[in-house]
């Protein structure tokens, strides 16, 4: 007896969940446009992943495959542990290296449905220097409710970078921590949120460099911090499509 088990297969599952899969890969590679429209990522350097809805599973970039070559159906579909399953993409398509942070993630932070990891050169640049970006901008309380907090410094490739990722995220109501020395994650109810997230933690962290260059930025009162941040969360935009008038 070995003890180990047969690997999951994705033709196997039930329709509902290949569906689900489906989906999320559709959105998941789409999503990978983001960063390279938004100027977050060069090369192959960063990531997003989608958990799948009414399963075990998520999605997430293959590793090191550039971005004009990702499709739906080369994301590659990963358990909780970060384990790949037989999804029918080759045997040897390898999933994202920051694989096993993602799945930390998902696994403590049931909330979270998606997460996204970018090296964008403003916010990487306060990563270098452990500095949280302080909250000096009304869009920063909006979208962070305070200042975007510094993760501590991690080796890739075992838990570690998801346990700094989920210990400093604990503690804040950012959806975005800066990991020292390496750069941006940030989190989401779905993938699409995450990347909102990475896009904004980038644009604060330029404006707030920027802003440093003319002299000492302003704070602003957690009063007000609070204020901001829950019409933000709470009645900025459009909120849910109203019901239709079955008459
Ligand atoms: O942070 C790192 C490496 O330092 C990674 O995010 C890579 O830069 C992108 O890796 P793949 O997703 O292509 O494996």
């Amino acid at each position: 007896m070995t003890g180990s088990t047969a690997p999951i297969v994705l033709a196997d599952l039930p329709a509902q969940v290949r569906t689900a899969v489906g989906q999320a890969r559709e959105r998941v590679a789409a999503l990978h446009g983001e960063l390279t429209r938004y100027g977050l990522v060069v090369w192959t350097a960063g990531n997003v992943s989608e958990r799948v809805a009414g399963a075990d599973l998520f999605v997430i970039k293959p590793s090191g495959v550039s971005y004009d070559d990702l499709t739906p159906e080369s994301m590659v579909v990963c358990t909780l542990d970060g384990t790949k399953i037989d999804d029918g993409t080759p045997a040897h398509l390898k999933p994202s290296s920051d694989t096993a942070a993602h799945a930390y993630v998902y696994r403590h932070l049931p909330d979270v449905g998606g997460v996204v990891h970018t090296h964008s050169t403003y916010a990487t640049a306060w990563a270098a220097r452990a500095e949280p970006v302080p909250c000096v901008l009304t869009m920063m309380a909006d979208e962070f409710g305070g200042e975007i907090p510094i993760g501590p410094f991690a080796l890739i490739g075992d838990d570690s970078i998801g346990r700094g990722i989920v210990e400093t995220l604990r503690e804040s109501r950012s959806p975005a921590v800066l990991m020292r020395n390496h750069g941006p994650f940030t989190v989401g109810t779905d993938a699409r949120t995450a990347v909102k997230a990475a896009v904004m933690c980038e644009e604060v962290a330029r404006t707030v460099h920027i802003s440093r260059q003319l002299g000492d930025p302003l704070p602003i009162a957690q009063t007000d911090i609070d204020s901001l941040y829950d019409r933000y969360q709470n009645v900025y935009g459009q909120g849910p499509a109203p019901e239709e008038d079955p008459a």
